[in-house]
């Protein structure tokens, strides 16, 4: 899994159209969103995190939490992306680690939003700039290769 990780002033997406066949189902409510100071989690599933889904969920958690406490943010948002990498996990498999990554970090106690998976959606992000505010991580299960 590849993350792009932003503290940000705000993140405002809206859905436009459909990226894949059978996008994830959602609500009216759902086709915009916004969360003020935030760290905004750009993550691209990628095929090497099939083999542990559990396992990368787990990792991805302890990674977002650690940058969350040293930024100060409470706030996540969880943003399916699929242009961090080329070695794309299958959309039902990716779909499922992002829900279980939304699910831990609620449980955690933060506020969390996740944007809709397979649409394209404009956003618009405010990156705060400090120095802490622009990270990436790459994350794979035991006894895989980093590509
Ligand atoms: N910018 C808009 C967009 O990325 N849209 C993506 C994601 O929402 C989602 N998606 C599909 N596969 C994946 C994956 N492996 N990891 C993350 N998201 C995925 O499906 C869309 C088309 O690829």
């Amino acid at each position: 899994m590849r993350m792009l990780l932003i503290h940000s002033d705000y993140l405002e997406y809206e859905v436009k159209d459909k990226a894949l066949k059978n996008p994830e189902p959602i609500s009216d409510e759902q086709r915009k969103g916004r969360l003020d100071e935030v760290l905004a989690v750009f993550m691209s599933v990628e095929k090497v995190d099939e083999s542990n889904p559990d396992e990368v969920v787990e990792k991805a958690v302890k990674e977002i939490k650690d940058v969350a406490s040293q930024v100060k943010a409470e706030k996540i948002f969880v943003y399916p992306f699929a242009h961090l990498s080329s070695e794309l996990a299958k959309p039902d498999v990716a779909l499922k680690i992002l829900q279980k990554i939304e699910e831990k970090l609620k449980e955690e106690g933060f506020e969390v939003k996740r944007a809709p998976f397979g649409y394209y959606k404009a956003f618009k992000l405010s990156c705060k700039g400090h120095p802490l505010a622009e990270l990436s991580r790459t994350i794979v299960p035991s006894g895989e290769a980093v590509s």
